[in-house]
């Protein structure tokens, strides 16, 4: 579900200059970009851990080691080791990129070991991958496309309370009726189902901000700057949103994955609402930024949304 990060007035922890450093001519990856790269494969390195038990023959399938308590005291002692190794190397703004970016690394990296192991919590597996990569992919994406809008927030995570609650609320479900309705989580179709609207979900929005580029922000603009462009080729001629209908069925596909009904539920409404709001009130600035350029899109292509048509002319 969506959410608008405000704090887009914070002093900036890596200076432009720095920035440009590493970025001339806009053909390189900004430095916070290939940190989080590198930080992000310290964190998947986790699923090494299996193949060397299974190469010391501690197990028979692989994957299975981490359900013993040799392979969760390994598994903390990765996640130590790591992080203690970027506290070594990155200091202040950028250990603060590099310890989220591994944190997700090795959620991802846990969710794929869970994925193939001999497990009732298979599809909880797919979902921390789902989670993990999403939040990740904005981050790395937010760096190649537009590196000066890049921050902290650009991991999406913790931008709204909402947005925490949602996702703890989707745990909560999913724990407790695996406990009271096993049978309930256990509809590989249902969740592969889910999986095919995250993945989906995911390339729609992936392809929107790359398509968009600079033009692309996390915090919805006000001003127009002076590069801004009106977007109208690739994934937005066929929707006006494609981000947010990316993110529409991203989300929801997470709560089939889980077989979550309720969460289920819970997510169309909330995001179906939010993001109702949300693109009113980014085309108000859009038709100011463009005027009859964006008025004509408008009346040509759909948001994208069910049941969303966007701000209508004269209201
Ligand atoms: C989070 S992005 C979402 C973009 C779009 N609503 C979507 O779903 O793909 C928000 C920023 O994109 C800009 N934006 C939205 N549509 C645009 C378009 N067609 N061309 C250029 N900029 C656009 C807005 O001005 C805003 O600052």
């Amino acid at each position: 579900m969506g959410g608008v990060n405000s704090d887009h007035t914070k002093p900036r922890e890596i200076s432009l200059n720095d920035r440009s450093v590493f970025n001339m001519a806009g053909s390189k990856l900004v430095l916070e970009g290939r940190v989080s790269i590198f930080s992000f494969l310290c964190g998947l390195g986790v699923i090494i851990i299996p193949f060397v038990a299974a190469a010391a023959g501690h197990v028979d399938w692989i994957f299975d080691y981490l359900t013993g308590v040799n392979g969760k005291v390994a598994v903390i002692l990765h996640l130590t080791v790591i992080n203690g190794f970027l506290l070594l190397i990155y200091k202040g703004p950028l250990y603060k990129v590099a310890v989220r970016a591994c944190f997700l690394g090795f959620t991802c990296g846990c969710g794929l070991i869970i994925s193939f192991a001999e497990t009732t919590w298979t599809h909880f597996g797919w979902y921390m991958c789902s989670l993990s990569f999403f939040h990740y992919s904005e981050y790395l994406v937010t760096a190649i496309i537009n590196p000066r809008s890049l921050s902290l927030d650009s991991f999406l995570i913790n931008h709204s309370v909402e947005y925490t609650v949602a996702a703890v609320s989707s745990w909560l479900e999913f724990t407790l009726e695996k406990l009271l309705l096993p049978d309930l989580k256990q509809l590989p179709w249902l969740s592969l189902m889910g999986m095919l609207m995250v993945v989906g979900g995911e390339f729609l929005r992936k392809s929107a901000m790359l398509t968009a580029g600079s033009n692309f922000n996390h915090i919805v603009q006000n001003e127009k700057a002076q590069t801004h462009v009106l977007v109208t080729s690739g994934v937005y001629s066929l929707f006006r949103h494609p981000s947010y209908v990316g993110w529409f069925y991203w989300s929801i596909g997470t709560q089939v994955i889980l077989c979550n009904p309720v969460c289920l539920l819970g997510y169309t409404l909330a995001s179906w609402r939010f993001f109702r709001e949300r693109v009113e009130e980014e085309e108000i600035s859009l038709i100011h930024f463009f005027g009859e350029d964006y008025i004509e899109y408008k009346r040509k292509v759909p948001t994208g949304l069910p049941f969303i048509s966007g701000i209508r002319m004269g209201s």
